[in-house]
């Protein structure tokens, strides 16, 4: 850093409160397990429609943050709202009923089923209760009863990720990035409005991780879908995300654009210090 310069260095940090139109607020959100803080005051918010990064060295929080926000672990602290309302320590089929949903891998005993079986089910160990009313929440029971409405809703999504063609195979003897897609579809048959993925590029080929990614835009342009993305690929998240924010020791240590981000000293000597 320059002396000459006389001023505080400009760091990316950028106040959560001029977010506009914020979606999801995390507000001092704490979680520890036994003597270990995982999570340590982290403070964001997440814009409406917009596709946000979190990202940090290894043990820097990120994936307690997610579980914390998703309903897998009960904060010990903090506060979390979405679309206005506090949802702090909400089960996941709770949240996913209002319409914040995360990915899930595909569990062991789903492999055996088909893909268009396991779209058509939905992620019922993430929203629960009837899987057909899962699939797609909000509807009037006698619609509900009509499985032909969730089989058509179920190829039209299946189109969208085009893995239509592997409607009839068994998942479990999709590849990785194919899982990932499976995935996707799964998620989106419960008409979310923000989806939280935690690393869905991870073990994908450039072919399937483009389309993954066109998918995410394409949602968020026409369908005005909220993401928030957990990612170790730094190209991917400079190069796709309008707003990142960079965990370290458990809250957050700055945020802003990427050009923000990769000038910020602070950032770059947590990286250095990490394991990354
Ligand atoms: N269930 C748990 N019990 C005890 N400690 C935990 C548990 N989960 C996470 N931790 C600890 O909390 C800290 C934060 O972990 P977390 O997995 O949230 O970080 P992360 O940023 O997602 O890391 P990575 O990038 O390596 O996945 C780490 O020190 C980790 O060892």
């Amino acid at each position: 850093m320059s002396e000459s310069s006389g001023t505080e260095r400009q760091t990316a940090t950028v106040d959560s409160d001029s977010i506009e139109d914020p979606l999801l607020e995390v507000d001092g959100l704490r979680k520890q397990f036994g003597g270990v803080v995982a999570v340590d005051g982290a403070t964001f918010a997440v814009g409406e429609g917009s596709l946000t990064g979190l990202i940090g060295p290894n043990g820097a929080g990120k994936s307690t943050t997610f579980n914390c926000i998703t309903g897998i672990h009960e904060p010990t602290g903090g506060r979390v709202t979405f679309d206005g309302q506090e949802i702090t320590g909400l089960p996941p089929y709770t949240l996913a009923n209002r319409g914040l949903v995360r990915t899930f891998q595909i569990a062991r005993e789903l492999s055996d089923m088909t893909v268009l079986e396991n779209v058509m089910l939905a992620p019922d160990d993430q929203v629960g209760e009837s899987a057909i009313r899962s699939v797609l929440p909000g509807l009037r029971d006698d619609v509900i009863a009509d499985e032909e409405a969730v089989r058509d809703r179920a190829w039209e999504t299946l189109d969208f990720f085009e893995i239509d063609h592997l409607a009839h195979e068994n998942a479990g003897n999709l590849s990785g990035g194919q899982r990932k897609l499976l995935e996707m579809a799964r998620v989106l048959m419960t008409d979310p409005e923000m989806v939280l993925l935690d690393e869905p590029l991870a073990g994908v080929n450039p072919t399937l991780e483009e389309k993954l990614l066109e998918r995410i835009h394409e949602l968020r342009r026409e369908q005005g879908l909220t993401f928030l993305l957990v990612e170790h690929d730094m190209d991917v998240i400079m190069n796709n995300c309008e707003h990142i924010i960079v965990m370290h020791q458990g809250s957050v240590l700055a945020e802003g654009d990427a050009e923000a981000i990769t000038s910020d000293e602070r950032v770059l000597e947590a990286y250095l210090g990490g394991e990354v």
